[in-house]
């Protein structure tokens, strides 16, 4: 209410002292002395401002930015107007009321557009901050692109060129109009026509091969940061790839590296060009007729302030659009991954519906997107048009005067739509590249990540003993971190004995062994291997001392030799073979249709569960490791295949192994039992100890192992 009120007394004693300073004015036209009228106008403009800045100080209203430019636009604006007036036509064609009124509207939508073009960066430290870290991630990817500065470099050789060849053609067009309307002399004719054909070639020429320069420095910015990306992510922990969705990291891999890489390349290049461009348009244009390109420049508010409305809904609805599309390949991904449980469950229609509604989703927005580009565009058409008839019926006036001849004008139009062009695309690719660096943004907040579970490790004895000890541990998982999973936890695995961890579903077991494997990091105590913390150990040596078989055993394409080599380069055959024969893998493998060179499928899908299991079996044991973790592997095991990999296992004395299992058999022959309930230890033993306490083991045993 208080800032109406000064809005409105604001605008009140502008009025009065409009009316007043108008009349002194009129007076001055009245005399038909047009100079000192324009001299007076820009006095009547300080005084104005002085005025009513005075006012807005006087009602105090705070530090209103709005209010302080909308003053300084409403009285600077009428000044500009009519000295471009002057300049242009040299007399007043409106009365005092409607000037006031043209000066009104004219501040108003300068104040707007100033609003939309150059948001307040004072106004908060948000503004500030955002345009720094633009800048910022602006300079790093030019400094990734340090080994393409050659080919940029030679880019921007025949940017130069082109556009300068460019700038001409428009030129020699209009001399050619001209040469023809006049006596000319023919060979004067075969000149600006020849002149015209060379600077069209050059521009060619020059295009495509700056074209080509670009796409070759973007195509390799492109792929090493891709390479640099995914090694990124490869370094992140575990529970990392829990609180990331599989889409965001493709669509950062795929997408995002992509516009990235645009950013620099593609709208520097357009920027470039289009700021040589107008530059140099514009310099030939005043040379033709200043008097048209002062009206001509009047569009380019008109045209920033179009776009820029433009550019920030068109953006927001284009990531809605994104994210939508990447909603929708998530639904796909899901349904065709688990395409075996949706059949079981026979939800084929249900997983169609969701997909329909999320392609529906797409749809929509992309609907709506085209809608504003449609409005957007059909509003710049007529913005166009009313200039080129602005522009036409001036230059009708200066042709008659003889200030400009036919052919002038001719090169002045087709120099016109090409500025407009060139400015919308400036602005355009202004806003585009922001956009692009916001991509880049996200790009290096993941190269930049620093894992939580460190792998930085160095420590690398000769001989392991194998003794694990795990030390008060407490931990939560980090998509749930207000639910702790362990809670005070400690346990001695010894070298050489089998420990196997038993306990209700959820009670913490899988979790054990995912700490010790150093899936993540406790929040408190520590695990130790031989005495000393497991991630002062080097990450390679500790994954080949310490390996593990888990309860789903994920196998990649590839043959089944590679799947049991996985991470180890070059083996011999003999030694997979013997790894193989451990596991009791070898007879299966040696009857498939090429043995241990056998593809196993996408994820092993060509074998059967047990089948995949002995080679994750192998895959550990060809790595001798000195602690070996077997979680529930029995599970898809037969009998025989089981008893086969437990004599393997025996044939090891002084590897530590750490077993969860479920069956009676596997559990028995362990050195020491480990009841885990609720993240904590509730009893300890050996079976016939156990069995004989007739405490949790042994009603665990009465529901778990009865089939045992
Ligand atoms: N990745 C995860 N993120 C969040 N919570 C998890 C995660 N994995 C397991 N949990 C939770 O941690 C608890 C312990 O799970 P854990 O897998 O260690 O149990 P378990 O004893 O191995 O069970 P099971 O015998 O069924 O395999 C459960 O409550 C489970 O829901």
């Amino acid at each position: 209410m208080r800032s109406f009120i000064v809005y409105v007394l604001v605008l009140s004693v502008d009025f009065v002292a409009f009316c007043v300073l108008d009349d002194r004015l009129s007076r001055w036209s009245d005399q038909g002395n047009a100079t000192a009228c324009l001299c007076w106008q820009w006095v009547a403009t300080g005084i104005r401002w002085v005025l009513l800045s005075g006012v807005v100080y006087w009602a105090n209203t705070g530090s209103s930015v709005v209010l302080k430019r909308w003053l300084t636009t409403h009285c600077l604006l009428g000044s500009l107007f009519k000295t471009g007036q002057f300049v242009l036509l040299g007399n007043y064609p409106l009365g005092t009321a409607w000037r006031w009124l043209s000066n009104v509207l004219a501040a108003a939508s300068a104040t707007l557009f100033w609003e939309f073009s150059c948001p307040d960066k004072t106004d908060g430290s948000n503004g500030k901050q955002k345009t720094q870290k633009a800048r910022v991630l602006f300079q790093r990817v030019i400094l990734l692109y340090r080994p393409d500065y050659l080919l940029l470099m030679g880019a921007f050789i025949f940017l130069t060129l082109a556009v300068l060849c460019e700038m001409f053609i428009p030129f020699y067009t209009g001399r050619v109009i001209d040469i023809l309307q006049s006596q000319y002399q023919w060979n004067e004719f075969v000149t600006a026509i020849l002149f015209m054909g060379l600077f069209s070639l050059g521009s060619s020429i020059s295009a495509g091969c700056r074209g080509g320069l670009f796409m070759c420095a973007i195509n390799s910015f492109t792929f090493r940061v891709k390479i640099m990306l995914f090694r990124a992510l490869m370094n992140q922990e575990i529970g990392f790839y829990e609180t990331t969705k599989t889409g965001d990291l493709t669509s950062r891999l795929s997408t995002d590296t992509n516009l990235m890489a645009r950013a620099v390349a593609l709208n520097v290049n357009v920027i470039l060009r289009r700021f040589i461009k107008t530059l140099g348009m514009l310099s030939l244009m005043l040379s033709l007729s200043w008097k048209l390109t002062l009206l001509m420049l009047m569009e380019t508010p008109i045209t920033g302030l179009l776009q820029n409305i433009y550019n920030t809904f068109y953006q927001k609805l284009s990531k809605d659009v994104q994210d939508s599309i990447a909603r929708a390949n998530d639904a796909a991904e899901e349904a065709v991954s688990g395409i075996r449980t949706v059949r079981g469950f026979n939800t084929e229609r249900s997983e169609s519906r969701r997909y329909n509604d999320r392609l529906m989703d797409t749809h929509n927005l992309k609907n709506r997107r085209d809608t504003v580009r449609a409005v957007y565009l059909l509003v710049r058409r007529i913005t166009e048009v009313g200039m080129k008839v602005a522009m036409l019926l001036y230059g009708r006036l200066i042709i008659q005067s003889g200030q400009m001849s036919t052919g002038n004008l001719v090169s002045f139009i087709l120099y016109q739509s090409d500025l407009a062009d060139s400015i919308r695309s400036l602005i355009y690719s202004f806003g585009d590249m922001l956009n692009s660096v916001g991509a880049a943004g996200k790009v290096f907040e993941y190269l930049d990540r620093k894992p939580e579970v460190s792998t930085e490790g160095n420590l690398q004895p000769d001989s392991l003993e194998g003794r694990v000890q795990f030390q008060n541990l407490t931990f939560s998982y980090p998509t749930r971190r207000d639910q702790k999973v362990l809670t005070d936890f400690s346990l001695e695995l010894k070298p050489g004995q089998m420990t196997a961890l038993v306990g209700p579903s959820g009670g913490g077991k899988t979790t054990c062994v995912s700490l010790l494997e150093r899936f993540y990091q406790a929040q408190e105590g520590e695990i130790l291997l031989d005495g000393q913390p497991l991630q002062t150990y080097q990450h390679k040596y500790l994954h080949r001392k310490v390996a593990m078989v888990g309860q789903e055993p994920v196998l990649f394409s590839g043959s089944v030799k590679d799947n049991i080599t996985y991470g180890l380069g070059k083996c011999d055959l003999q030694r997979v073979q013997d790894a193989a024969r451990k596991a009791n893998a070898h007879g299966f493998i040696s009857q498939l249709e090429k043995g241990y060179d056998t593809d196993v499928g996408e994820r092993g899908g060509l074998l059967s569960g047990g089948q995949k299991q002995r080679i994750a079996i192998a895959r550990a044991l060809i790595r001798e490791p000195q602690v070996l973790i077997l979680d529930e592997v029995t599970s898809c095991l037969d009998t025989e295949s089981e008893q086969a990999v437990q004599q393997a296992l025996a044939s090891c004395p002084n590897q530590t192994l750490l077993v969860v299992a479920h069956r009676l058999k596997t559990i028995e022959r362990a050195d020491q039992i480990v009841v885990i309930d609720n993240g904590a230890v509730i009893e300890k033993g050996t079976h016939k100890e156990l069995m004989e306490k007739q405490g949790s083991y042994y009603r665990l045993k009465e529901r778990l192992f009865t089939d045992s």
